[in-house]
């Protein structure tokens, strides 16, 4: 395994309530996360214990504050395993995207680095490991698309989603999540629904509303999608990135060469089933 090259795919939050709030300020959440077939990728080389490295260098991310090296420590620690670890991050998910690139890349290196180490641990325990990293890491240890509530980590899967083709749209800002969950306009109390009201009823995202005043560009990036005829588009989780389904007679390369400038797009998958699954027993 060492010298592969793992994958950390994106998720997309295809509905978002936010359903009250815990005392420690956290928000308690109902959404359902799915992955896409858009991903960062990680190449892990083996190094003296105790010493942990990221390659290359990321200006807004410097080494000790990086989620794959504060996953390796943890599992080092948390393990007893005298180890030590140079990771390789190919970034591609815009960083603030509400694509969860950065829980992604720390859940992959959960993933690998328990096989590599032969640490032992189970998928609930790395799932308790994850989640003391960021409340979106769980579900990238779950390895199926999920229904969540919680902060996001009581996870149940949901095999019926279907996996659509979508339009993927970062509208060039970056989306602070800690500042849109604190903001004073932000509305808390929305009542909890089911399963079967999702699956049956349109989906919507509460974050939407305030995201679109605090950030233009998350505005015009939703209208530009209606009135290009996506289906359903949609903030993912805090933001920036907006997605929407494709079909009818939808080019997406008509769009591409349409885009405003500043904006990236990607034609994306969702898939139900994460591609390290079966690294993990149950
Ligand atoms: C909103 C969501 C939806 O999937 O996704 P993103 O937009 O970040 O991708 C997540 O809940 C984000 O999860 P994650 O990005 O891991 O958040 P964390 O690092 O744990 O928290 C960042 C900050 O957001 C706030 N926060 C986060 C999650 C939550 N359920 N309630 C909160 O109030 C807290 O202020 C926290 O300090
Ligand atoms: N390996 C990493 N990749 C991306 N972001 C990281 C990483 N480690 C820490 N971060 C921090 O996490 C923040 C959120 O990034 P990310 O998870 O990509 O977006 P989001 O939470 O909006 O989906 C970044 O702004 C960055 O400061």
């Amino acid at each position: 395994m060492s010298g592969d090259t793992f994958p950390a795919p994106a998720k997309i939050n295809r509905m978002l309530r936010v359903v009250g709030r815990r005392e420690d300020g956290y928000h308690l959440l109902q959404t359902v996360f799915q992955y896409l077939d858009l991903a960062d990728t990680l190449q892990f080389r083996s190094l003296p214990a105790g010493q942990f490295r990221r390659f290359p260098k990321i200006a807004q991310v410097p080494e000790e504050q990086d989620l794959c090296l504060r996953a390796a420590r943890l599992l080092a620690e948390e393990t007893g395993c005298r180890e030590g670890v140079a990771i390789t991050l190919d970034k591609t998910l815009p960083m603030g995207g509400g694509l969860g690139g950065g829980s992604s890349d720390a859940a992959t290196t959960l993933l690998v680095l328990n096989r590599l180490w032969g640490c032992g641990l189970k998928r609930p325990d790395l799932m308790e490991l994850g989640l003391r990293l960021g409340a979106d890491v769980p579900v990238f240890l779950f390895g199926r698309s999920a229904w969540a509530e919680g902060i996001g980590e009581r996870l149940q899967a949901l095999p019926e989603l279907s996996e659509p083709r979508f339009f993927l749209i970062h509208p060039g800002v970056s989306v602070h999540t800690a500042a849109v969950f604190q903001h004073p306009r932000l509305t808390r109390r929305h009542p909890p629904i089911t399963i079967s009201a999702f699956l049956a009823e349109a989906p919507t995202n509460t974050l939407e509303a305030l995201v679109r005043q605090l950030y233009p560009a998350v505005d015009e990036c939703l209208r530009w999608m209606s009135a290009a005829g996506l289906h359903e588009p949609m903030l993912t989780g805090s933001g920036a990135c907006c997605f929407g389904q494709l079909g009818g007679t939808v080019e997406p390369e008509a769009l591409q060469a349409e885009l405003p400038s500043g904006w990236r797009a990607w034609v994306v998958q969702g898939r139900n089933i994460h591609p390290l699954q079966h690294l993990v027993e149950d």
